[in-house]
């Protein structure tokens, strides 16, 4: 069985091909593009053409936001499409991108191929209680599902995953599993777990709170917002597009929303905008480590968190107090999966790449079997 994973985040979209039979799923091949100017079927013609892959009998979607109906990957029908429809407001970056690609999956590749919804907010279904709630009448809460749904789901898991499966192999007595992980990509949410399980994330009820992003502000006193609304006479719409499109790295620097034009530039925005966008990473460290009391491990993954190590150092340095050191050179020169913590660091840190393809991948292959058992 050969299965398609396609994941569209808020700057690119990935493709990947597995061999799946009984076992893991094999990686065939991969493709990046970013998502400015992307046409979907293009795309998919071309990946499929280029490789040969004329049996792909199921594809998997990561959809962002899956609400309160998706709490488990399904396969794609009408009733889904109209419900991730429905969830787009609250997803505008990510939900109607993932139904273009589903639309033009539907279009380009043979109709009796299965297509798998696999959901980011799935992975947080399970969040304490004090974790999920909101601060607002209760009543309101109930009526419309408020919580903190979280996201990002598939990637903190990838890297929950590749971290376990390295301690495996360790010779060591067993470890703690109070594991902090940090996705720094277009979009960068932090998550505290325990055997896997999260406890708490810093994303919400949409992917815009926590810590700061590409372009969009993360936390900011709602106060602020009623204010914009009043003064600025903004619709709904303007401040949407304000928040999630015209904040984060490019709204404070005015240059960029890409971290390493920032990192490169002498000018004092582009400076704050790093600067705050690191602060934020680490101030949300310290509450976790106080919800998990202490962490066993800390992990990188995403565009930033992989391959930034000036991002890496200002978030740790000076975090010797609660056990964390980073080695300088391990930090520089880390290349795929790799430990930057120095050997006397009573918290390891990782460099993981983030591989959601793979989890896709399962998701897929799991999915399409349940369905054969019950037919
Ligand atoms: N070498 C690098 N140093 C710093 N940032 C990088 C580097 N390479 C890529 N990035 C950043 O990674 C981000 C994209 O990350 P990615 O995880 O692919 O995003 P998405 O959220 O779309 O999945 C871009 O904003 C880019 O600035
Ligand atoms: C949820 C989210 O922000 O995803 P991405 O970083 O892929 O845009
Ligand atoms: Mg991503």
């Amino acid at each position: 069985m050969t299965i398609l994973t396609i994941n569209t985040g808020s700057s690119s979209v990935r493709l990947a091909a597995f061999a799946s039979e009984a076992g893991t799923p094999s990686e065939l091949a991969n493709a990046r593009h970013d998502l400015l100017d992307v046409e979907p079927r293009i795309i998919l013609k071309e990946f499929v053409k280029t490789h040969g892959f004329m049996d792909i009998s199921v594809v998997a979607h990561r959809v962002v936001h899956g609400g309160m109906k998706f709490t488990a990957s399904c396969l794609v029908d009408k009733e889904v499409e109209r419900e991730i429809e429905n969830l787009a407001a609250l997803a505008p970056l990510h939900n109607p991108v993932a139904l273009d690609w589903i639309r033009a999956t539907r279009e380009v590749l043979h109709p009796g191929v299965a297509q798998v919804a696999v959901f980011d907010t799935a992975f947080f279904t399970a969040l304490p209680e004090v974790a999920r709630a909101y601060a607002i009448p209760y009543e309101l809460t109930e009526k419309h599902g408020l919580r903190r749904y979280g996201f990002h789901g598939l990637a903190h898991q990838a890297m929950w995953r590749s971290w376990h499966e390295s301690q495996a192999s360790s010779t060591q007595e067993e470890k703690g599993e109070r594991v902090i992980t940090i996705q720094l990509g277009a979009g960068c949410s932090i998550t505290a777990s325990v055997h896997g399980l999260p406890r708490d994330t810093s994303m919400g009820f949409s992917p815009l709170e926590g810590l700061m992003m590409a372009t969009r502000s993360g936390d900011i006193d709602p106060g602020l917002i009623t204010f914009l609304q009043r003064q600025e006479s903004l619709a709904t719409e303007q401040l949407d597009q304000l928040l999630n499109e015209r904040s984060g790295l490019l709204g404070i620097s005015g240059i960029s929303a890409d971290i390493r034009r920032l990192l490169e530039s002498n000018d004092d925005r582009a400076r704050l905008a790093v600067d705050s966008y690191c602060y934020r990473v680490r101030k949300y460290l310290g509450a976790y480590l106080a919800v998990l009391g202490g962490a066993d491990a800390i992990v990188f993954g995403g565009g930033v968190g992989e391959n930034s190590p000036a991002v890496r150092e200002k978030i740790l340095t000076g975090m010797k107090w609660c056990g964390i050191e980073i080695d300088p050179e391990k930090n520089r020169c880390s290349n795929g999966m790799s430990r930057i913590s120095n050997s006397g660091s009573q918290v390891e840190v990782w460099v993981i790449p983030v591989n959601e393809a793979l989890i896709l991948a399962h998701e897929a292959a799991s999915v399409v079997a349940a369905d054969g058992d019950q037919n």
